[in-house]
């Protein structure tokens, strides 16, 4: 096994009996943060200048660039009091309150906090070369933050007019660019500038289903979106599992699909599993999801020796709802985001969204992945029969 794990674990089954299973007075308290991010030029400054003239009768706060460039997630989590720190606040007539802020992640959103009341929603932008993974990784690390806002959802603009030359571009050493991972890890898709396409808006549009097959995809010119499309989507919290319940119940036939039809971007793909035989027991998920995440192995069964081999694969978002053998009388919702990850728990009984009628699946989009090899891979770590 990797002797180098995150320091982050998620919350154990123990915790179960702890939780307060009533959230919506929690979510109601936070202030939701929706982070925009895209390839250089795909619209993001245009979406934001739309959104900030819009009435929506949200008082907005907006930051902007810089944000969490090539910074690590260690990095984030060490900011000096003293940190270099550009700020400028602009107060908008429709109540927004925009901020420029130039250092990385935690430091800016902290000192925005300080103006909290004056604002009830966060727009993140990020630069465009960034990868957002370490970005949305902090609201999960940083427990001061994660108790005044929530994530609700990512959103990448994708250039029509270029996607497919940034997306079919190869990096040295197996490392997955930014275009392709921007549109894996997101929850919302927006192809913008379908003005500048002549080419068919349809291709383009089933390779970045290719990557991720979840997330939801919009067609648009200057950035021009219904806002219920992409803010207050709740797409980190159980309450709305949206995207779960429209997934098919397996993407083995997507698997021959992709194939047949040369996906352009091989690496990266999305895998859905369910039809599970059997409840899940959450203590061996728990590590079979390390495993994945950590180790970077599909791991054969819990009695072989994990170890990384050519085919080491990386997750960069993991979504999936199951009722765990432990306590059936509950059902766990799991959410990933590169490294990390985290389990939420709540009755069945409580559900008044239709979450009972979400059947349990799991949902991992990342690079090297194999429906076959992840489905008996999780069969025979659950001790299953195939
Ligand atoms: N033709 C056309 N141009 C657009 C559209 N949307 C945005 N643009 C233009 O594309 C250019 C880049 O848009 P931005 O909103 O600045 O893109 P961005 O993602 O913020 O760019 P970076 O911050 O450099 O990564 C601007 O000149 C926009 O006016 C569109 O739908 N069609």
């Amino acid at each position: 096994m990797d002797e180098i794990l995150p320091d982050l674990v998620a919350l154990k089954n123990d915790v179960i009996k702890e939780i307060n299973f009533d959230n919506t007075e929690t979510y109601s308290k936070k202030v939701p943060i929706t982070v925009i991010t895209g390839f250089l030029g795909s619209g993001k400054t245009t979406l934001l200048n739309y959104i900030l003239t819009e009435q929506h009768g949200k008082r907005i706060a907006v930051i902007l660039n810089e944000f969490g460039e090539s910074i690590g997630i260690e990095k984030a989590m060490s900011v000096a009091q003293d940190g270099e720190l550009f700020e400028e606040w602009l107060e908008l007539d429709n109540g927004c309150l925009c901020c420029s802020i130039k250092d990385n992640g935690v430091k800016a959103i902290e000192n925005l906090m300080q103006k909290k009341g004056k604002f009830d929603y966060i727009l993140l932008e990020t630069t465009g070369l960034a990868d957002p993974g370490p970005i949305c990784s902090i609201f999960w690390l940083d427990e001061d933050l994660g108790s005044d806002i929530y994530l609700d959802g990512i959103i990448t603009l994708v250039d029509a007019k270029h996607i497919q030359k940034y997306i079919s571009e190869v990096k040295k050493d197996g490392i997955i660019n930014e275009a392709v991972k921007q549109i894996a890890i997101s929850d919302r898709i927006i192809i913008n500038k379908i003005d500048l396409v002549t080419s068919s808006l349809d291709f383009i549009e089933e390779q970045i289903r290719n990557i991720n097959s979840v997330a939801k995809i919009i067609r648009t010119e200057k950035s021009r979106v219904a806002l219920n499309f992409i803010l207050d989507i709740h797409a980190f919290d159980f309450k709305k599992p949206d995207l779960l319940s429209t997934l098919p119940d397996s993407n083995y036939k997507n698997d021959n699909y992709q194939h047949q039809n040369h996906n352009i971007n091989e690496g990266v793909k999305t895998i859905c599993l369910s039809k599970f035989p059997s409840l899940i027991n959450l203590k061996r998920f728990e590590d079979w999801i390390q495993c994945l995440l950590w180790d970077k192995i599909i791991p054969i069964s819990t009695n072989t020796i994990p170890s990384v081999s050519d085919n080491e694969i990386k997750i960069l978002r993991l979504k999936g709802i199951f009722t765990p053998i432990q306590s059936p009388e509950f059902r766990v919702f799991v959410q990933g985001v590169e490294e990390l990850y985290d389990l939420q728990y709540f009755p069945k009984y409580n559900d008044k969204d239709n979450d009972n009628n979400v059947k349990d699946k799991l949902v991992i989009i990342g690079t090297n992945l194999n429906y076959n090899k992840l489905r008996n891979s999780l069969w025979s770590w659950m001790e299953w029969n195939n």
